[in-house]
């Protein structure tokens, strides 16, 4: 073992710079490679070849910030027996990171999910009622984050899910219905292989679908609580579990609220491609709402090349903003 592996290497060296030059860093590729399924007050809880190994944070890494969904390296004890600790030496780089505010006036953004591809918009059609303003500022984000959004929508035996297709298919959001008892070939059909982050509020039925998605999801759920000693429902990390076929969900605790301040309204138009081209004739700093001055997109709606609807879509997005 070269002394580079060694964390504390560089200790009690001078140092003028407050991060080692990256020929001093040791060399981690060959350590093993996990994925962060839960966090618990420090305790990073990583499935590594099927076992779930406890790990803390190395020293190297002490400021970069581990998140459910991120793919880590571990060093160190990584044999997952009770008591046994590994350490996380390496977060290897994210494809996407979801993050969210609490509110919009709080302009700390809380990143809550790394390297999803997909994310589900869980909102029942009853009980809770749909709430349109949470939707599209979930959606909001999904965009900014470069993350595809689908609505899933539940309870669909209390009410009919007609006016929120209506609502949402103009955008290109897939649409997917359940019930009690529902077929959900196409649920999985579309979470298979991907890594999909489930987001919604409290009691629309998260736990309920993913409990029927992954068969040991209560085992899962039940370690977690054992580790914090409080229901899943407090808990506040989000909880990654491998589908039975492939891929992975990442559910997320319910949410009250789910704030945007982080989001710059111009990274909305990159998820309308459509809308860009004909933006490009607009004056410059045209932010393209209702009433702009010579907005091209407009133009493009007069003379047919863009659907009213469609345009109506996106700044419905936008008006997620105010
Ligand atoms: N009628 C009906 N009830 C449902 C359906 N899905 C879930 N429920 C009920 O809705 C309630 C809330 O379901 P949960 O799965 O606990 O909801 P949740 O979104 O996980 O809620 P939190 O854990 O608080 O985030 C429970 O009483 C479920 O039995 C459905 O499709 N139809
Ligand atoms: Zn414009």
């Amino acid at each position: 073992m070269s002394i580079h592996e060694d964390d504390h290497t560089g200790f009690d060296r001078p140092r003028k710079r407050s991060r080692p030059r990256t020929k001093d860093r040791p060399d981690y590729s060959s350590k093993p490679e996990a994925r962060v399924v839960s966090i618990d007050r420090g305790r990073y809880r990583c499935l590594l070849d099927g076992r779930i190994v406890t790990a803390v944070r190395g020293r190297l890494i002490a400021r970069k910030g581990i998140i459910v969904g991120d793919r880590v390296r571990l060093d160190g004890d990584t044999s997952a027996e009770e008591g046994t600790l590994a350490r996380v030496v390496e977060v290897l780089d994210r494809s996407t990171m979801l993050r969210r505010s609490a509110d919009d006036a709080d302009t700390f953004e809380r990143p809550i999910v790394a390297n999803a591809d997909q994310l589900f918009i869980v909102t029942a059609l009853a009980d809770p009622p749909p709430r349109v303003g949470m939707i599209d500022r979930i959606l909001v984000a999904a965009y900014d984050a470069g993350i595809e959004p689908m609505l899933c929508l539940t309870k669909a035996d209390l009410a009919s899910p007609d006016e929120l297709r209506a609502a949402y298919e103009p955008l290109g959001v897939p649409i997917l219905v359940t019930e009690p008892g529902s077929d959900l070939a196409d649920v999985v059909d579309i979470l298979t292989d991907h890594v999909t982050v489930f987001v919604g509020h409290s009691g629309v039925g998260k736990s309920t679908l993913v409990n029927r998605l992954v068969p040991d999801a209560n085992r899962a759920t039940a370690e977690v609580s054992e580790l914090t000693g409080k229901g899943r429902h407090t808990s506040t990390s989000a909880l990654a579990m491998e589908l039975p076929d492939g891929g992975w969900i990442i559910d997320t605790p319910g949410v009250r609220s789910f704030g945007i301040s982080h989001v710059r309204p111009e990274s909305i138009l990159g998820a309308f491609p459509d809308l860009a081209e004909y933006a490009e004739d607009c004056p410059r700093g045209c932010r393209h709402q209702t009433g702009a001055v010579d907005c091209a997109l407009d133009e493009a709606v007069a003379d047919g090349r863009l659907s009213e609807e469609r345009l109506a879509s996106f700044r419905r997005m936008e008006r997620a903003f105010s």
